[in-house]
């Protein structure tokens, strides 16, 4: 498909027109990026021939693996037949249509009505004002500040990165906007000091309370919370959590928002994160695990009585050229369909996340400098920590968690460092086999990270 370049031509090309996301321009050009060529199933394959274990399936997106031709081949008869047609004015088209009462279907009942977008963060925009304008429509004005976590991600448009926790974006553009305000996260590793798991969750969760007091009810619309914090570090919350903030939300008549971005179709082993967790959002976000990343596409799911509060406020003024894309949402149908069709997500649930999630354990426990040994479902992390007996983390905390990535990536697998913390995110389709061959992989860069730890004279 591509012209044939050797990996230096790409390279070069790359650093002559190419400005990546995240990334220190300059330093990335003195190494040269990694150029991936080809996918299949689990695995990647870079233009030196390299073959890549992909621990994170892309950005936590390719829930279906790669190269699946029924996606392609959907892709393509749509782009032929009508390759785009928006849904403003009064028209819709039956790519849109059908995927829309796909998605009602594998949604639990209550979640009947979809707003579509290109992306995660697209999502939290359309729903941050979304919820303004219900609140607007009930006659509560004042009712606009939305409540997110401290290294809560909620994507890099404006108002997603403000929503977001991520105080070194905050700093990049004068965010947060206002309107948005934040409570620690429920981190047990590092908050919870003597109490239990059980005990911190719902101490964690009555913070969202104390917030929604210190702001006053009146003028909180939502809480919006990611199930488990993906790119904060794959933060998963004590049983007790959710189901407490639900209830102080439905106190205070505080919208609940779930970012499933991450956690949506599969992840957990439940079609959605909140499934999981036992609560159920007003409205919850969706992009990646949508469309298996095959193509960019975002939907916002409207719960019945923020749906019914939008249908009754006259037009809301809000929406994308690619709403709806044809061929997006072509793509994200079959997508849908296969995890569906194949058991793929039951299969998460009780056989390769089981599986998964003791295999993690076994593999990275008995490392000195490892702890908190956790997943659900194929999320699953640990933390560096510098000395375990004391739940002491690293000062500078990420130092150590670039050095124990960029051995996992030299020998050709590919996990997340997010802080001091190691996750992983495969695609939903691996098998025991796979699970196996990639944290056999894992341990042996554990042996060499742990020789470079002493070396350095870190630990
Ligand atoms: C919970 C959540 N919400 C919104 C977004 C934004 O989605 P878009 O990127 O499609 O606008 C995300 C995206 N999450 C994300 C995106 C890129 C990188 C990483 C990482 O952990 O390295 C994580 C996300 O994880």
């Amino acid at each position: 498909q591509n012209q044939q370049r050797t990996t230096e031509q790409w390279r070069q090309l790359d650093a002559s027109h190419h400005l990546h996301p995240f990334t220190d321009t300059q330093s990335l050009n003195q190494q040269g990026a990694r150029v991936m060529t080809r996918g299949e199933g689990i695995y990647l394959w870079d233009s030196d021939g390299n073959k890549i274990i992909d621990g994170m399936a892309g950005l936590w997106c390719v829930n279906i693996g790669y190269g699946r031709k029924e996606l392609s081949e959907v892709a393509k008869r749509q782009m032929d037949e009508l390759a785009f047609y928006n849904t403003f004015f009064k028209t819709t088209h039956p790519a849109v249509v059908e995927l829309s009462h796909l998605l009602a279907q594998v949604t639990p009942a209550g979640y009947e009505h979809v707003f579509y977008t290109n992306s995660g963060s697209e999502s939290v925009d359309t729903m941050i004002r979304m919820v303004r304008h219900y609140w607007d429509v009930q006659g509560k004005k004042d009712k606009k500040t939305l409540i997110g976590r401290w290294n809560g991600y909620h994507g890099s448009t404006i108002g997603g990165s403000s929503l977001g926790g991520m105080k070194y974006m905050h700093e990049q553009g004068d965010l947060p906007i206002p309107g948005m305000a934040h409570v620690e996260q429920p981190w047990w590793y590092k908050y919870g000091k003597d109490l239990s798991p059980d005990e911190f969750g719902v101490v964690a969760a009555r913070w969202v309370e104390e917030k929604i007091l210190e702001i006053g009810p009146e003028k909180v619309a939502a809480f919006v919370g990611e199930p488990i914090q993906g790119a904060g570090g794959v933060i998963i919350p004590p049983a007790t959590y959710w189901p407490e903030v639900e209830r102080i939300c439905r106190k205070y008549d505080v919208l609940l928002v779930a970012d499933e971005v991450i956690c949506g179709f599969g992840r957990t082993g439940e079609w959605f994160g909140f499934e999981h967790f036992g609560f159920r959002p007003d409205i919850f976000t969706t992009a990646k695990g949508l469309s298996s990343g095959y193509l960019p596409i975002g939907a916002v799911f409207v719960g019945e009585r923020v749906a019914q509060g939008l249908i009754a406020g006259g037009d809301f003024n809000h929406g994308f050229t690619y709403s709806g894309h044809p061929v997006a949402s072509a793509v994200a149908r079959a997508n849908v369909e296969l995890l569906r069709d194949e058991g793929i997500i039951d299969r998460v649930k009780h056989e390769t996340g089981p599986y998964m999630q003791q295999r993690w354990r076994e593999t990275f426990s008995q490392f000195e400098h490892v702890d908190d040994v956790r997943g659900v479902g194929l999320i699953q992390a640990f933390t560096l920590v510098k000395d375990k007996s004391k739940r002491e983390l690293f000062p500078d905390f990420g130092d150590v968690g670039l050095m124990c990535r960029d051995i996992f990536f030299r020998n050709n697998l590919i996990m997340r460092a997010c802080g001091d913390h190691i996750v992983a995110s495969p695609p939903l389709v691996i098998t025991k086999a796979e699970i196996d061959e990639m944290l056999g992989v894992a341990a042996r860069c554990m042996e060499t990270f742990e020789r470079k730890l002493k070396d350095s004279g870190l630990a």
